[in-house]
C-alpha cells in the first residue's frame, strides 16, 4: 500500500536579538542570538512517487528553484542517504507552499528543509529523535535546527546550537516585505567590510532581553532588540533605513531589520495596534507588501496526513 501523503506546516523567525562575532577559520561567523518563530508558514507536503521533483506554490514561488539546489530536495537526498536510501532515487515528490518571504532573512528555505526531514521521518517510519533530526538540520544550514524545533530560542555557534527560551506571552509585529531579496552571505560580507574601515555599534549582552522576554512587556522588549547585521543590511539596501523610520512613526514600539534582510519587523504593543500600524505603514508606500504576525508559534509539525492541495505536476525534475 502507498503511504499516504504528509504534510508539515513550518514558521518563519526573527531574530529578536543577533551578536555576530568575528568569522571562524570555516567562514561562518560565531552567533549569540534569539529567534522567535511567526506565524507566517510554509507547508511542505512529500508524497510517495515513482518520477522525483518539486512544485513550488504561493509567496515568490517564481523565484524558488525546483531542481536540486532546493535547500528542501537537499534535505530529501541527506535523509535518504542517512537512512541507506539511493539518494538519486528517493522515490518521493515535494509540494512547497510558500507563505514565508524568499530570500527574506525569514529562513524560508530553511523552513522547507526542516519541514522535509520532518515529514520523510514519518513517510520513512525512520522514528528518528528530535535531536538526531536537529543533528542532520545543522548540516543543511545554521537556521534549520530552528525552525524544527520553534517556540523562542537562544542560538550559539554559527546558530545551529539551541537553548529554548521561556517566553508564555504572546509578541504582536508588523512585517515589512521588501521589493526584492538579499542574499545571506553577502550581508555577511558586508558586515566584515564595515568592521575593517569603522566600528559600527555591537548589540549588547543577551541577558536584559531574555529578562524582558519572561516579563512579557512588549515595551521593555523593543528597548532591547537589536541586529549587528542590520548596519550591513541598510548599507546594501539604504531603503531600509527609510522603511524603519516609517514603522515607528505609524506607531510601532521598534523595527529591526530580520536577520539577514531585507524584511523588517515592527514589534507592536498588542493585535490591535499591529493591525493599525500595518495600515499606516501600507500606506506610506515604502515596501511591497505588509503582513502582520505574532510569536512565538510551534516549530514544524505535521498537520495532516493528506495533501493541502493535489500537487500539479514538477516543472523541473530534482
Ligand atoms: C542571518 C541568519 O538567518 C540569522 O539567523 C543566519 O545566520 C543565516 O542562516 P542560514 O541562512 O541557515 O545560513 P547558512 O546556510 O548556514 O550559511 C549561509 C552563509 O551565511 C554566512 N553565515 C551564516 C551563519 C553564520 N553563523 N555565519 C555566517 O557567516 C556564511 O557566509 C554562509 O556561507
Ligand atoms: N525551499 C526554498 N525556499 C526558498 N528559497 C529557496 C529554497 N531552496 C533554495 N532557495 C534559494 O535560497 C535563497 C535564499 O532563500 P531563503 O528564503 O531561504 O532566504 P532567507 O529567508 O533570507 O534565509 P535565512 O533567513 O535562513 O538566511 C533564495 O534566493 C532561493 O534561490
Amino acid at each position: 500500500m502507498v503511504p499516504t501523503p504528509i504534510t508539515v506546516r513550518v514558521p518563519a523567525k526573527v531574530n529578536l536579538h543577533l551578536s555576530v562575532g568575528d568569522p571562524r577559520p570555516d567562514g561562518y561567523h560565531e552567533l549569540v542570538t534569539v529567534f522567535q518563530a511567526l506565524s507566517m508558514t510554509d507547508e511542505v507536503t512529500v508524497l510517495v512517487a515513482e518520477e522525483p521533483g518539486i512544485d513550488v506554490h504561493g509567496e515568490g514561488a517564481d523565484s524558488v528553484p525546483t531542481g536540486p539546489s532546493n535547500l528542501a530536495w537537499k534535505a530529501v537526498q541527506l535523509l535518504a542517504e542517512h537512512s541507506g536510501r539511493d539518494p538519486e532515487e528517493p522515490g518521493v515528490r515535494l509540494s512547497i507552499s510558500k507563505g514565508i518571504p524568499v530570500a527574506g532573512g525569514m529562513a524560508g528555505g530553511s523552513a522547507d528543509a526542516a519541514a522535509t526531514l520532518l515529514a520523510l521521518n514519518h513517510l520513512w517510519r525512520l522514528e528518528l529523535g528530535r535531536d538526531e533530526l536537529s543533528e542532520i538540520a545543522a548540516k543543511l544550514g545554521s537556521d534549520v535546527p530552528f525552525s524544527l524545533q520553534g517556540g523562542t530560542a537562544l542560538g550559539t555557534g554559527r546558530g545551529e546550537r539551541l537553548v529554548p527560551v521561556l517566553a508564555r506571552h504572546t509578541f504582536h509585529w508588523v512585517i515589512a516585505l521588501d521589493r526584492r531579496g538579499l542574499g545571506t552571505p553577502g550581508v555577511y560580507t558586508e558586515l566584515d567590510r564595515l568592521r575593517a574601515e569603522s566600528k559600527p555599534n555591537r548589540v549588547g549582552e543577551v541577558e536584559p532581553l531574555l529578562e524582558a522576554l519572561s516579563s512579557g512587556d512588549p515595551r521593555q522588549l523593543a528597548l532591547l532588540l537589536g541586529n549587528d547585521l542590520q548596519a550591513a543590511a541598510v548599507s546594501l539596501r539604504p531603503g531600509l533605513r527609510r522603511t524603519l523610520r516609517a514603522g515607528v512613526q505609524a506607531g510601532a514600539l521598534a523595527g529591526i531589520v530580520s536577520g539577514s534582510g531585507p524584511t523588517c519587523a515592527f514589534l507592536c504593543t498588542d493585535a490591535d495596534a499591529a493591525v493599525h500600524v500595518a495600515a499606516e505603514l501600507s500606506g506610506a508606500g515604502v515596501c511591497r507588501t505588509v503582513r502582520v504576525a505574532h510569536g512565538p508559534v510551534p516549530g514544524a509539525r505535521i498537520v495532516s496526513e493528506e495533501p493541502a492541495h493535489r500537487p500539479t505536476p514538477p516543472q523541473v525534475h530534482a
